[in-house]
C-alpha cells in the first residue's frame, strides 16, 4: 500500500575517512553507523545490501553496479562538493537521494588553487627539493611576479570567486569565463567575463574551477593550448580531466606550457607518472579539501542534512531529487498522501490489469498550494499508479523516469478556482487515466488533514469518502439491496463493515465505497454481486 513515510534512515556506511563529528551526530540521532576505508568494489558491493545510508567523500565509486546491490539504500551523501564519483542517473532511477555539502571545503580549495599559483610563480617547491638534497641553487629557481599578471579563470562558482579575490590582493588582473554566472555578478568581484576564445591569448595563469562533466572534460587541449601565451602556467584544483592531461604533457614538452599545478588526477593515484614527474609540474594527491576546517564543516555538513531530513525538517543539498524540495510542509504531505492515494485508487480499477498509456491530472484551487504542488503532486500520482505493479518500487525521486519508461504520456493542467468555499479553497485533484483504451478518472481533496475521494469514474459520492483503512470499490447497478448482499458476503469471509459509500446518482452502473475491517483473501466472493471489484489498503 502506498505510504508517505518520511525518510526513514536507520544504517550508515561510511566508506570513507571523514570527520568523526560526522558519525557522532548520526548516532546521537539515533543511526547506526559503520565506519570503513579502502573497501575494493566488490567488497562495498557486498557490505552495501542492508544500508539505508552511505557517506563518501571522492574515493569511492559508487557505480551503478553499487546502487543497485543496495536494496534499502535511500540516500548518498557526499562530504564534499564534486558528485562526479557518483552515478547520479542511476541513483535517481532507484529512486535513491544524492546530496552533498557544497559550500563546506570551497575556502580550503581555493587556498590550495592560490598557493599552487603562487608556488608556480617561486618554484617553492622545486627549490624546497634541492635544498634537501644539499644544493643552493639562486639562478636555477628565478622567478616571476604575480604583479600585474593576468589570471583566466574558467568556472566563476563558489571557488573561482573565492580564488578571485585572493589574487586580486597580489595585484593580478582577474578575467572569466562561466555560461552561468552572469558577467555583472563576477564583475561585482572584479572579474571580467569574455569567451574562452578571448581569454585564452590574454593569460599569463589559468585555473580551472567547473564540475567535470561532458562539456568540461579536456576544456584545455591541443587546440586551447595552442591559442594560449608561450610559457602560460596552469593549475587545476577542479577533477582530473579538465585539462586534458596528455595534452598538458605535450604542451609542458615544447614550452607552449610553462608550468602546472595539479592537484587531480584522471586516476587517482595516478599510475601513470609522467606528469608529476615532470620537472616544471608541482602536484598534490588531492589535497584542496583535507584542512581540519573543510572536513569538519563537510562531515557535520552532510550528518545534519541527512537528519533534517529524517526528521522532515527540510532538504538541503540534495543534487537530484529536486521534486522533494518543496515536500516538508504539513500541507504538501497531506497533498502529497493525497496524490498517492488517489493513484492507488485508480490503480486498483483497472479491471484490465494493462499498463497506463496517460494520465492527466487537474489541480483546481483558489490558494496557492494547488497551484505550486504540481511537481510533486504529479509524482506523488504517479507513485499511486505504479507502485502496485509488481517488481516496483516507485517513490517521488524516481517515478518521472519509470513512468517515461513504461511510456505513461503524463500531462499536468492548474485551473484557478474562483470559488471561496471551504473545500474548495483546499484545493482539488481530478485525475484521469487511459488503459487499455478504457479511462478512469477519480477527483479528491484534503479534508481535515485526511485525503479524501469525491468522485471515481462519474459516481459523485454523497459524502467524501477517507482515503484511509482497508477500502473495497464496487461498481455495480444502483440497488439498495446491494449493501445487505456484500455485507452478507462480506461476513461469510470474517470482514466487517466500517462505512459505505454510495454514490448520488442512482442510474446506471455506479461506483460504491465500502470501508472494511480487513482485506478480503478472495475477491470472488464479491463477483456475483457486482461488475468490478478492487480492493485496497491505504
Ligand atoms: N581539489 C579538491 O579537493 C576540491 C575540488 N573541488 C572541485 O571544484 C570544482 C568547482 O567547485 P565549486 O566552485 O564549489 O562549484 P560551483 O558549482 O560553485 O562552480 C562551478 C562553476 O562552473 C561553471 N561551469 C559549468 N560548466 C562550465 C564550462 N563549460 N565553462 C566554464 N564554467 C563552467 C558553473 O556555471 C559554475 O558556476 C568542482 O569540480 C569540485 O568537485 C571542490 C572542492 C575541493
Ligand atoms: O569536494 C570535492 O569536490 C573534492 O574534490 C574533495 O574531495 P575529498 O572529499 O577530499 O575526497
Amino acid at each position: 500500500p502506498p505510504k508517505m513515510a518520511p525518510i526513514c534512515i536507520k544504517t550508515v556506511l561510511i566508506s570513507e575517512s571523514v570527520d568523526p563529528r560526522c558519525r557522532a551526530i548520526l548516532e546521537e540521532n539515533g543511526i547506526r553507523v559503520t565506519e570503513k576505508q579502502s573497501m575494493k568494489k566488490e567488497e562495498l558491493i557486498a557490505e552495501i545490501k542492508d544500508y539505508d545510508g552511505l557517506v563518501v567523500r571522492s574515493a569511492t565509486k559508487v557505480t551503478a553496479d553499487v546502487i543497485n546491490a543496495a536494496d534499502n539504500l535511500k540516500i548518498i551523501g557526499r562530504a564534499g562538493t564534486g558528485v562526479d564519483n557518483v552515478d547520479v542517473d542511476a541513483a535517481t532511477k532507484k529512486g535513491v537521494i544524492v546530496m552533498n555539502t557544497p559550500s563546506g571545503n570551497t575556502i580550503s580549495a581555493a587556498e590550495l588553487t592560490c598557493a599552487l599559483l603562487m608556488s608556480l610563480s617561486r618554484n617553492v617547491p622545486q627549490a624546497t627539493m634541492s635544498m634537501k638534497q644539499g644544493n643552493w641553487d639562486r639562478k636555477k629557481f628565478m622567478g616571476a611576479e604575480l604583479y600585474g599578471k593576468v589570471l583566466g579563470i574558467v568556472g566563476l562558482g563558489r571557488i573561482g570567486k573565492e580564488v578571485a579575490t585572493r589574487m586580486q590582493a597580489f595585484g593580478m588582473t582577474t578575467i572569466g569565463y562561466d555560461p552561468i554566472t552572469p558577467p555583472e555578478v563576477s564583475a561585482s568581484w572584479g572579474v571580467e567575463q569574455m569567451s574562452l576564445e578571448q581569454l585564452w591569448p590574454q593569460c599569463d595563469y589559468i585555473t580551472v574551477h567547473t564540475p567535470l562533466m561532458p562539456s568540461t572534460v579536456g576544456l584545455l587541449n591541443d587546440e586551447t593550448f595552442a591559442k594560449c601565451k608561450k610559457g602560460v602556467k596552469v593549475v587545476n584544483c577542479a577533477r582530473g580531466g579538465i585539462i586534458d592531461e596528455e595534452a598538458l604533457l605535450r604542451a609542458l614538452e615544447s614550452g607552449q606550457c610553462g608550468g602546472a599545478g595539479l592537484d587531480v588526477f584522471i586516476e587517482e593515484p595516478p599510475k601513470n607518472r609522467s606528469l608529476v614527474n615532470h620537472p616544471n609540474v608541482i602536484s598534490c594527491p588531492h589535497l584542496g579539501a583535507s584542512t581540519k576546517e573543510a572536513q569538519a564543516r563537510c562531515g557535520e555538513d552532510i550528518a545534519l542534512q541527512i537528519v533534517d531530513m529524517v526528521n522532515g525538517k527540510n532538504l538541503v543539498g540534495a543534487v537530484n531529487a529536486q521534486v522533494l524540495a518543496g515536500t516538508f510542509s504539513q500541507e504538501s504531505q497531506q497533498l502529497i498522501r493525497l496524490g498517492e492515494a488517489v493513484g492507488a485508487v485508480l490503480h486498483s480499477c483497472n479491471a484490465s490489469r494493462k499498463p497506463f498509456s496517460h494520465a492527466h491530472i487537474i489541480t483546481q484551487g483558489s490558494g496557492d498550494s494547488m497551484k505550486s504542488c504540481g511537481g510533486y503532486f504529479t509524482s506523488a500520482v504517479l507513485v499511486g499508479l505504479l507502485n502496485h505493479e509488481p517488481g516496483r518500487s516507485a517513490n517521488l525521486i524516481n517515478v518521472q523516469s519509470l513512468a517515461k519508461e513504461s511510456g505513461i504520456a503524463v500531462a499536468l493542467y492548474f485551473q484557478v478556482n474562483q470559488s471561496h468555499c471551504a473545500s474548495e479553497e483546499a484545493g482539488v485533484c481530478k485525475v484521469e487515466v487511459v488503459a487499455d483504451g478504457r479511462s478512469y478518472k477519480a477527483s479528491g481533496s484534503v479534508q481535515g488533514g485526511v485525503p479524501v475521494l469525491l468522485e471515481l469514474s462519474g459516481s459523485v459520492f454523497r459524502q467524501p469518502v477517507s482515503l484511509t483503512g482497508n477500502l473495497l470499490f464496487l461498481q455495480a447497478s444502483a440497488d439498495p439491496q446491494l449493501l445487505p448482499s456484500v455485507a452478507g458476503a462480506l461476513a461469510s469471509e470474517g470482514v466487517q463493515i466500517e462505512s459505505f459509500s454510495a454514490p448520488v446518482d442512482h442510474t446506471g452502473d455506479v461506483w460504491y465505497c465500502v470501508g472494511v475491517s480487513s482485506l478480503l483473501q478472495d475477491l470472488n466472493v464479491l463477483k456475483p454481486l457486482v461488475k468490478n471489484v478492487a480492493q485496497l489498503s491505504i
